[in-house]
């Protein structure tokens, strides 16, 4: 019998190259491309993945081992998903491990716990449960409730989510009201991930309304499906203006790609600010799709994976890490408001998944669509370039055009006197709507009450004793650290002099709110933050309320300008437009431009609205840009912008953060490993900047130092990454992080 060889990967070290290793013959039969197994490497026992198998090796048989065995419990990788590891591996300079632990969301070993299921035994008489309340039998009523809608619900869901304990069950069993049984009637899969989204019976989703697409649409998805047919697979910018349809677009090109047999992976920035888009899918692609949701439990994430690996979805639709679901047949990936920053895996490898998917799509032969109305100025220039395919949405879909948008000084209004927060402009046209009983959204940048607390004799504002920063006053007369969350009472004398004359500055949403409700006693007011919508279903709930038109004005943080299609929204007030701006980050001006335009965006959807931007910096380009929303001339700007600073995308950009809780061997590894890297010719023509101090020194009592390293070269910057590592092995104290942008 001829010899078969594997190419494997060891996992736990520092040695990027495969090593081939005989298959013996018992495992022949076993083995696959992915399959995680054992093998000797020098004369340790390690784990390794099989990355390739072959009937043919340049090395010499005598010198080659047999693979111990498969690993036991181990979950084989989907073999694209495998090289997306090594590509993520050597692209970021993470360990194996890591780059493996990172294509692989759900592990092993989360069996569904025995699919039990639930069933109601026949129908339930309202005497029934009138009986049941008397005996304040809740968490039974709480499941005869639930059942009375759907006939049969997964155990684990009855434990987790309704909080019903098995001791009640047992005795529910008895009294002859329920059946346990294993899962023989399928309960429709997306049921628990739809309540979350606050949809209880799948009866609710409307079917779609057949809308025709525009020209402009049927031209963009024309294009897609001429390349598509022919084999062609590219990626592609669908640049539309806000409310230019580009759901609908995106969603005939997913129905098309499923008719030629293949399925398709849908990213969104954040499950429970999309929702909407998420029951879009639902109504036109059903029980076919797999919602992956961040909030649902181990056992149900696992349970939606295993029904994609069983071939029972062809629309994936969930956050970031939905694109390491093992999709067998990929023939697209979408990604849903292409600038969002959720898209960026801020813990280590720090990847956009915009580039995580782009290699994804030349793995398994998928296109990839990138889908914005405000593109990262990185995406638009390769699109300029001829790199990537522009499809563009110039219209409104449904025939109103962008809403006015109007700038007002807020320099102006204080010197004619005027102290509120509403400029008289804002506040005429707000009285406005609230008399055609049209809707308004203020959206304000800073959550909270008052920006900062300061005391008016020493000077002194009052900082986090962990954080270098000043805390943030929250209407529970609470000081929250928004960096580390710390919190203290508001102090009655300043900690620092011991004068009472203490003061707040500076608004969040949670004082916007007060003085809305002051001005406009008659408005239903709903406010939107990380604070309010703390609940696990508050976000989406809160969304469908101000739908339905439950409240005239909806206040909130960037949460409400995530690409919401609220028809009789008419007119948006954008409060403190410069509040982003103030970052020290070359992505500020960018992040503005797109709040800005987003947030503007909003209004009028569906008939004629206007916004207003209020603003201390009217002549700042990214405020200028999105009143005229004109992204082609935020674009040059922002271009002269980073090439004049030599930011990305003109060249790579590798920032380190070293971080230490000592500050003194922090000064002294990142003046000492700069120094290194000056002196090395190898790294001659790389532009080093640092170390400097980061906007906040101080986070959770951890000190830190930022360098930045800028080359055209992209390789260069992974050398100086592992050279800055080797320069690490002398501070024990120190650690670094590494952001490839
Ligand atoms: N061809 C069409 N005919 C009628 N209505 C349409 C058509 N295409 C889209 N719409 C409607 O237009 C509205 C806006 O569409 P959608 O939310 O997809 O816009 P968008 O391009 O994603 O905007 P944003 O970037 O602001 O999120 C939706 O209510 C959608 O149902
Ligand atoms: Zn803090």
């Amino acid at each position: 019998m001829k010899n078969l060889f594997a190419d494997i990967i060891i996992a736990n070290t520092n040695v990027d190259r495969p090593f081939t290793y005989l298959i013996p013959i018992n495992l022949r039969d076993k083995v696959t491309r992915g399959c995680p197994v054992l093998i000797e490497f020098g004369k340790l026992t390690k784990k390794g993945y099989i990355i390739d198998i072959k009937e043919e090796s340049d090395i010499d048989i005598s010198k080659l081992k047999y693979i111990t065995d498969i690993e036991k419990g181990g979950l084989s990788t989907d073999e694209n998903l495998l090289r997306l590891a090594i590509w993520i591996k050597h692209r970021y300079g993470v360990t194996f491990d890591k780059a493996i632990a990172t294509v692989m969301p759900v592990k092993s070993g989360m069996k569904e716990k025995s699919n039990n299921e639930i069933f109601l035994n026949g129908e339930i008489e309202e005497s029934v449960l009138d009986e049941l309340r008397r005996k304040r039998k809740t968490a039974g009523i709480r499941l005869l409730e639930e059942l009375k809608k759907t006939f049969s619900l997964p155990q684990s869901y009855v434990n987790k989510e309704l909080k019903v304990n098995s001791a009640t069950i047992k005795k529910m069993v008895e009294e002859g009201y329920i059946t346990v049984g294993t899962k023989k009637v399928k309960s429709n899969p997306l049921l628990p991930v739809l309540k979350s989204l606050g949809v209880d019976k799948f009866s609710e989703i409307q079917k779609p309304k057949e809308y025709i697409l525009n020209e402009e649409q049927k031209q963009v998805t024309d294009i897609f499906k001429t390349d598509f047919c022919t084999g062609e697979r590219n990626t592609y910018l669908l640049h539309g203006i806000t409310g230019s349809g580009k759901t609908l677009v995106f969603i005939n090109m997913i129905k098309y790609v499923i008719s030629n047999g293949l399925q398709a992976i849908v990213l969104i920035p954040e499950i429970s600010l999309t929702y909407q888009t998420v029951l879009r899918m639902v109504e036109y692609f059903g029980d076919r799709v797999a919602i992956i949701n961040s909030k649902l439990s181990k056992n149900e994430k696992f349970y939606q994976f295993d029904r994609i690996k069983k071939d029972d979805a062809d629309v994936i639709i969930g956050p970031r890490s939905a694109i390491f679901a093992p999709v067998k047949r990929l023939g697209l990936i979408v990604i849903d408001e292409e600038h969002d920053s959720a898209y960026k895996n801020e813990s280590v490898p720090t990847f956009n998944i915009r580039d995580v998917a782009g290699k994804l799509a030349k793995i398994a032969g998928a296109s990839l669509i990138l889908a914005s109305a405000t593109p990262t100025p990185e995406t638009y220039n390769r699109a300029i370039n001829g790199e990537i395919k522009l499809l563009e949405l110039k219209k409104r879909a449904k025939n109103t055009s962008l809403p006015k948008v109007s700038i007002v000084d807020m320099r102006d209004e204080l010197k004619r006197g005027n102290r509120s927060i509403f400029s008289n402009k804002l506040k005429t046209l707000i009285e406005d709507r609230l008399r055609k009983h049209e809707q308004v959204m203020l959206f304000m940048n800073r959550r909270g009450y008052s920006s900062f607390v300061s005391c008016r004799f020493c000077g002194e504002a009052i900082k986090c004793k962990h954080c270098d920063v000043t805390m943030t006053l929250h209407n529970n007369n609470k000081l929250i650290c928004h960096y580390c969350g710390y919190s203290v009472d508001l102090p009655k004398v300043c900690p620092s002099c011991g004068s009472k004359y203490i003061a707040n500055f500076g608004t969040g949403t949670q004082k916007l709110e007060v003085m809305t409700r002051e001005v406009f006693p008659n408005a239903k007011v709903l406010r939107m933050d990380t604070d309010s919508v703390s609940k696990k279903n508050s976000a989406n709930d809160m969304i469908r309320d101000f739908a339905r038109g439950d409240a005239d004005i909806l206040i909130g943080t960037q949460m409400i300008v995530k690409g919401h299609d609220f028809d009789n929204v008419t007119l948006v007030g954008i409060m403190a437009a410069d509040t982003s701006l103030y970052v020290s980050n070359y992505n500020s001006a960018q992040r503005t431009f797109e709040l800005l335009t987003q947030a503007a965006g909003r209004a009028g959807r569906a008939k004629t609205g206007e916004a207003v931007i209020q603003t201390y910096k009217p002549e700042n380009y990214a405020i200028a840009a999105a009143a005229a929303q004109d992204y082609k001339k935020y674009f040059e700007n922002e271009m002269a912008y980073r090439k004049l600073g030599g930011y990305p995308p003109t060249c790579y950009m590798l920032t380190v953060m070293f971080s230490s809780i000592k500050e003194e061997e922090l000064n002294k590894c990142a003046i000492g490993i700069v120094g290194i890297l000056k002196s090395d010719n190898k790294f001659k023509k790389s532009t080093i900047i640092g170390p400097t101090d980061p906007s906040v020194v101080k986070v959770k009592d951890y000190y830190r130092k930022l360098v930045y390293i800028k080359n055209t070269n992209y390789d260069i910057l992974l050398d100086i990454q592992k050279k800055i590592e080797e320069g690490l092995n002398s501070y024990r104290n120190v650690g670094a992080v590494y952001d490839f942008n």
